[in-house]
């Protein structure tokens, strides 16, 4: 099974020791694509790599046509995971949004206001794993 992670690289990276262990946790059941989202550095990494804004955009894009289910971790605000959820959305692809709702951050309306998406709110990573694994299980 392909997963498509999405989760703030601009919009701010307070949360990216989370993404790092959900991605571990995700990987137990399937090959994320986008494991770089919980790598550190990785905008020096894309720099320094020669990767251009265009570059990054169609990559993506490719990866989540190439996915079976997304899974986004949407407590930091991010224009990129707004914008990746939206073209999920279009695609019908089962989405699955985590959000903490413990944080600073309110969840747009645009999440979860939309029916198609399964928003769990959470805690923290013990009190997650279980339910984002039934979510991976029901699309396996
Ligand atoms: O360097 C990047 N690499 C990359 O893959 N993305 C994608 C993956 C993330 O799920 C999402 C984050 O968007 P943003 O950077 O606007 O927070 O966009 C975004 C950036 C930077 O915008």
């Amino acid at each position: 099974m392909n997963i498509f992670f999405s989760g703030s690289i601009r919009g701010g990276r307070d949360d990216r020791d989370l993404y790092a262990d959900l991605i571990e946790h995700l990987e137990r059941h399937g090959t994320v694509l986008t494991e770089h989202v919980g790598t550190e550095n990785v905008e020096q990494t894309e720099a320094a790599a020669g990767i251009t804004d265009g570059e990054i955009h169609d990559q993506d894009v490719e990866w989540l046509r190439g996915a079976d289910i997304v899974v986004a971790e949407v407590t930091t605000p991010s224009l990129g995971v707004g914008y990746e959820l939206g073209r999920a959305a279009e695609t019908g692809k089962p989405v699955c949004c985590l959000y903490r709702p413990d944080s600073a951050h309110e969840l747009s309306a645009m999440i979860r206001g939309n029916d198609a998406f399964e928003v769990i709110e959470y805690r923290d990573l013990e009190g997650v794993e279980s339910r984002l694994e039934e979510f991976v299980r029901e699309y396996r």
